[in-house]
């Protein structure tokens, strides 16, 4: 057992200290939101996680873990320090890392043992070197403190089976007594460990989250091609999947990858890549898709539809993927502003992130047009013209055909996630729209002369 503080309880932080808990170790998490660190002493998860808040209850009663604002208590006598806050993107493409220095600082200052710092946190290349320096250089006390790289791979939505049930656990430390500690503290876990060095380690993670959403990006550049051949990207996707090296996993095309990572991983990476003289042209491919991708269904739309000026619109999902409140990054956030911009009265439906949505566009009305958020996804598609679809949340996938037709006004369907069978939407007469596959609008075409006239 090992006495570890986490600095930053959010997604990474607060999953990491629960988990450490959870297989014994005594684990304080420190926060400087103070609102947090309340919300979490009376047992409740302040971001939304399968699993968290059990684990959180059952760790906090029986003493294995507390939550503080208070850094130096937790951090004095700590045998590892994880460092899990936020490095967010700045406008020029590169990492903040402003949060890191601040931690480290309070670290250089607090610490009254030998202790090792663990940066959870994505970071660039060659961050952790300059974290140990500058700890060096602000240390209080004559204690020996080093720093190893530790990146997470959890995804939101399933972070807490993720970190205790990861594929591998990469440490990149450069010292033997720094790469058996790291070690042993992964012991209790049961998983494959990869040890390398700092630089190494803190590569593997920018490289694996890019190459993911490269993956992404290649399936919806030729799913945007396919439509143009007359090919169907989930048939071809299903084709290619039988191929272990391509594997079946991260081939869905859709309105592009959001999410609080590979956006800003993608153009971070860019960011090292140019700092040093080179051109990653891969990964700038992959973003310069995906800024593409996030509005295609709009401007399909826009040009069906001339216009969505007083249009109802049903809005289906805000969040970047299904299990999650989390809005960084997600298609809704572009494509609502557009909407509304163009006249359209927006009914939202989004089972857990509609009220963070309310904070960044309040209910009521913008300009030409409006948005209203309701609890009932049936109130979202009673007499809408037309419905998009940007998150797959499972109260989206339940709905039938039928629903649409039965529902809308003129049931008109812009997918972005791909959901149901072209053949399926065309019998029940919606005109549908999806990525990467032909449309139906065989038997949907009378339904819509209505719109038709209203827009003329
Ligand atoms: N969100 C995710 O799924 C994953 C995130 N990462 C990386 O992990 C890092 C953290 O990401 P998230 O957990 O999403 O961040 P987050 O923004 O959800 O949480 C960061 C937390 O740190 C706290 N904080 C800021 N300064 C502090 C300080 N001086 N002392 C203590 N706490 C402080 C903030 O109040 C906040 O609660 C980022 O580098 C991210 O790229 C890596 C893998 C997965
Ligand atoms: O560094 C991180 O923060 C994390 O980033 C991602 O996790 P996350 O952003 O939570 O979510 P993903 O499930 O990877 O989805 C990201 C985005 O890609 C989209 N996506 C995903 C898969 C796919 O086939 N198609 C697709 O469009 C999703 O809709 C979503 O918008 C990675 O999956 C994690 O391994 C990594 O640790």
């Amino acid at each position: 057992m090992y006495k570890i503080a986490v600095a930053g309880t959010g997604y990474v932080g607060l999953v990491a200290g629960v988990c450490f808990a959870e297989v014994g170790h005594q684990v304080t998490c420190v926060d400087i939101d103070e609102k947090k660190v309340e919300l979490m002493r009376s047992g409740v998860t302040p971001i939304y996680e399968t699993g968290l808040e059990e684990l959180m209850k059952k760790n906090y009663s029986s003493g294995r873990i507390e939550y503080t604002t208070d850094f130096n208590s937790a951090y004095k006598d700590a045998d590892a320090i994880f460092i899990g806050v936020g490095t967010p993107e700045q406008p020029d493409g590169s990492a903040n890392l402003s949060y890191i220095s601040t931690v480290a600082r309070q670290i250089a200052e607090s610490v009254e043992k030998d202790c090792l710092v663990v940066v959870k946190s994505t970071v660039p290349v060659g961050t952790n070197d300059k974290v140990e320096q500058f700890i060096q250089d602000f240390l209080v006390k004559d204690v020996k403190v080093e720093v190893a790289s530790n990146p997470e791979f959890l995804a939101q939505g399933s972070a807490v089976q993720d970190t205790l049930h990861a594929e591998r656990i990469i440490i990149g430390t450069e010292s033997k007594w720094a790469e058996e500690l790291l070690t042993k503290i992964y012991e209790p876990f049961h998983l494959p460990i990869v040890s390398v060095n700092r630089r190494s380690a803190e590569m593997i993670k920018y490289a694996s989250n890019d190459f993911l959403a490269l993956k992404i990006s290649y399936m919806n550049d030729i799913a945007n091609l396919c439509e143009l051949v007359g090919a169907d990207i989930q048939d071809v996707a299903k084709g290619m999947s039988y191929d272990e090296r391509i594997g079946s996993k991260f081939l869905n095309a859709g309105i592009g990858f959001g999410g609080s990572c590979f956006p800003k991983d993608t153009k971070a990476l860019e960011y090292i890549a140019k700092q040093n003289g080179y051109e990653l042209k891969t990964v700038k491919a992959a973003i310069d898709v995906n800024k593409e991708q996030k509005t295609i269904l709009y401007k399909k739309a826009s040009k069906r539809l001339i216009t969505f000026n007083g249009l109802k619109v049903a809005v289906l999902g805000l969040t970047f993927k299904p299990g999650t409140d989390d809005l960084r990054e997600a298609a809704s956030l572009e494509n609502v502003p557009l909407l509304i911009e163009q006249g359209a009265d927006i009914y939202a439906f989004d089972p857990v992130g509609a009220e963070n949505f309310a904070n960044v566009h309040p209910e009521g009305k913008h300009g030409k047009g409006s948005i209203t958020y309701v609890a009932n996804i049936e109130h979202a598609l009673e007499g809408a013209n037309v419905c998009f679809i940007f998150t797959e949340w499972g109260e989206v996938k339940a709905l039938t055909p039928e629903t649409y037709k039965k529902l809308m006004r003129t049931p008109l369907v812009y997918d972005g996630r791909n959901i149901y069978p072209v053949e399926d939407m065309q019998e029940a007469g919606v005109e549908y729209h999806s990525i990467g596959r032909k449309p139906a609008i065989r038997e949907a075409a009378k339904e819509l002369k209505n719109l038709e006239l209203q827009n003329s």
